[in-house]
């Protein structure tokens, strides 16, 4: 287990955000943070991400390690090229150029690597966000919404990343709204709605517990609908 969350809240003045969540986090697991517009999963990854305190409750981090992040948007500064901004990053992290030239070859952005990150386009600024996120470190990674602004290929290269990860050992938290898009990749899921854990855990078993087939089928019928 890396992270487990005991009676965490994070309320809002309006009285939106997350309330009381419970779970656990296993390490070298896929774990999907999936539901619908508003049902709490950004504000659970600021929480997660030491971006905001929690209005109660806690998280408990075992051999936290670095946490690495691939926020939903990134702005970054249009004067410099991909080469620039991942060596900036890498500085930071110590890791050295070989890896930096690898890690720009897997997101597909080597050959622009002398480009001003002003002429790419959104997929090629993401594809730049996943490869910052992916520098330096084999412990937890989390991705919100990774899939923002990627084409279908991209996407499939990204599910395939996502799985070397694991297969290195590390840990891969991930928000989408997409269940199927959870389904297909995630070991593990937490399922979010209004700010409630609707279910969590692993994806087969909750499947098989709830006699559904797929996870739309679960969030369907725990929503009431
Ligand atoms: N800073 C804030 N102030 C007030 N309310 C907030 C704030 N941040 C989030 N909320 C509210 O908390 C709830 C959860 O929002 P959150 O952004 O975590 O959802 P989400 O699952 O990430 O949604 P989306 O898929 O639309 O990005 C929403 O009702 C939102 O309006």
């Amino acid at each position: 287990m890396i992270v487990e969350a005991r009676n965490l809240k994070k309320i809002y003045k309006n009285n939106r955000g997350l309330h009381e969540a419970d779970f656990a986090i296993r390490r070298g697991r896929i774990v999907a943070l999936a539901g619908g517009n508003g049902a709490g999963k950004s504000t659970l990854i600021r929480l997660l991400t030491n971006q905001e305190k929690p209005t109660g409750g806690e998280l408990i981090w075992h051999n936290r390690g670095i946490v690495r992040y691939m926020p939903d948007d990134v702005d970054f500064p249009g004067m410099l090229t991909a080469e620039e901004v991942l060596g900036l990053l890498a500085s930071l992290k110590k890791v050295g150029k070989a890896e930096q030239d690898e890690i720009l070859k897997r997101v597909g952005l080597y050959e622009v690597k002398k480009q001003k990150v002003s002429s790419f386009s959104k997929g090629m600024r993401q594809r730049l966000n996943l490869a910052q996120s992916l520098i330096g470190g084999d412990g937890l990674i989390i991705m919100d919404e990774p899939t923002n602004g990627l084409d279908p290929y991209w996407i499939a290269r990204l599910k395939e990343m996502m799985a070397e990860e694991r297969s290195r050992g590390a840990t891969v938290l991930f928000s989408t709204h997409m269940l199927a898009f959870a389904e297909q990749l995630a070991d593990d899921v937490i399922i979010l709605h209004e700010g409630r854990i609707l279910a969590a855990g692993e994806v087969e078993r909750l499947l098989q517990d709830h006699q559904c087939r797929h996870l739309e089928d679960l969030w369907l019928q725990k929503i009431g609908l």
